[in-house]
């Protein structure tokens, strides 16, 4: 794999909570979303990667390279969007601008000035007089515009309207195109994930559970709708988590067709990451 990322075992501890040997590659060219549950580890991950918070065990490399405080072209490459930003109130956009070109060698004044008309941004206002939404949509037109490679988005498109977040949805589809620039995105919201992303990764309880293709997750993955008689003959091996439900079971499994030739007369649908997730989250597993 062409990995522009690279996580080695990235461990970090915090009182009642690790993040536990977590590896992963970002290949070049790809959307990879980060899903979880709150508190699983996702801006854990990314602050960690990022070298925003300390390490306690692990390697990251970005293009082969460890981030430090010399390696100012790394940190270029790289585009930052979490969920709160930190401009200063009273500055208006266009002096964001300004001050942007000052600090990032490779910035783009026609590319921050598109995406701000692009986004409905009016460059005379105050950061004061955005709301939580046109903030975001201002952090990310930064994080565009310096021409980063990689660029790394934590929640940041929750507080978002549909119609912008479709927009957006575009604008990072069209950011990989040319197969050099990737994109690792946390969100809660997965039906976004399912439109743009490449590779799904499940963190829970600051453990890996997968990275996967999300073409897998759709065409491979399958949930056995079924009663006690299918489910008692149901191969546990096969079974990654199942819940119960009055008299019905959801058992989700990693190989669908198979499940579809040993239970001919079960429903077996295509599960949606959130199916996955509230199963292995809520749901029960064989020991
Ligand atoms: N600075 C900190 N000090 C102590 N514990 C922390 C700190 N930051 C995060 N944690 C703990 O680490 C765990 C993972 O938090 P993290 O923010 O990474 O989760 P998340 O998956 O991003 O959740 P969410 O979806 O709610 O944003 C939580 O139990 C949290 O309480």
């Amino acid at each position: 794999m062409n990995a522009i990322l690279h996580i080695n075992n990235l461990t970090n501890h915090y009182p009642g909570f690790t993040l536990d040997h977590v590896s992963l590659d970002i290949p070049k060219g790809c959307i990879m979303g980060l899903i979880g549950e709150n508190g699983a580890g996702k801006s854990t991950t990314i602050n960690a990667i990022l070298g925003l918070i300390h390490k306690d065990e692990g390697e990251v490399t970005f293009w082969g390279e460890e981030l430090s405080e010399e390696s100012s072209s790394i940190k270029e490459n790289i585009g930052v969007v979490f969920d709160e930003t930190n401009f200063y109130d009273t500055l208006t956009l266009e002096q964001i601008g300004k001050i942007s070109a000052a600090g990032y060698t490779q910035w783009r004044p026609e590319v921050y000035s598109d995406y701000l008309t692009k986004f409905g941004l009016d460059p005379q206002k105050e950061i004061k007089a955005l709301s939580k939404g046109m903030k975001m949509k201002l952090s990310i037109a930064v994080a565009l515009s310096h021409d980063p490679k990689l660029l790394i988005l934590d929640e940041a498109t929750s507080g978002l309207d549909p119609v912008m977040r479709d927009d957006l949805l575009d604008v990072f589809l069209d950011f990989v195109q040319d197969e050099e620039h990737s994109i690792l995105v946390s969100s809660h919201i997965t039906s976004d994930l399912e439109k743009i992303a490449d590779y799904i990764t499940f963190i829970h309880e600051g453990k890996l559970l997968f990275c996967k293709s999300k073409d897998e997750l759709r065409y491979n993955y399958g949930i056995i709708r079924c009663g006690a008689a299918v489910f008692d003959s149901i191969d546990k091996n096969d079974v990654l988590a199942y819940r119960k439900s009055d008299y019905q079971w959801d058992v989700l499994v990693a190989d669908k067709e198979k499940a579809q030739r040993e239970h001919k007369d079960a429903v077996i649908d295509s599960p949606t990451l959130d199916d996955i997730l509230l199963l292995y989250v809520k749901g029960d597993h064989i020991k």
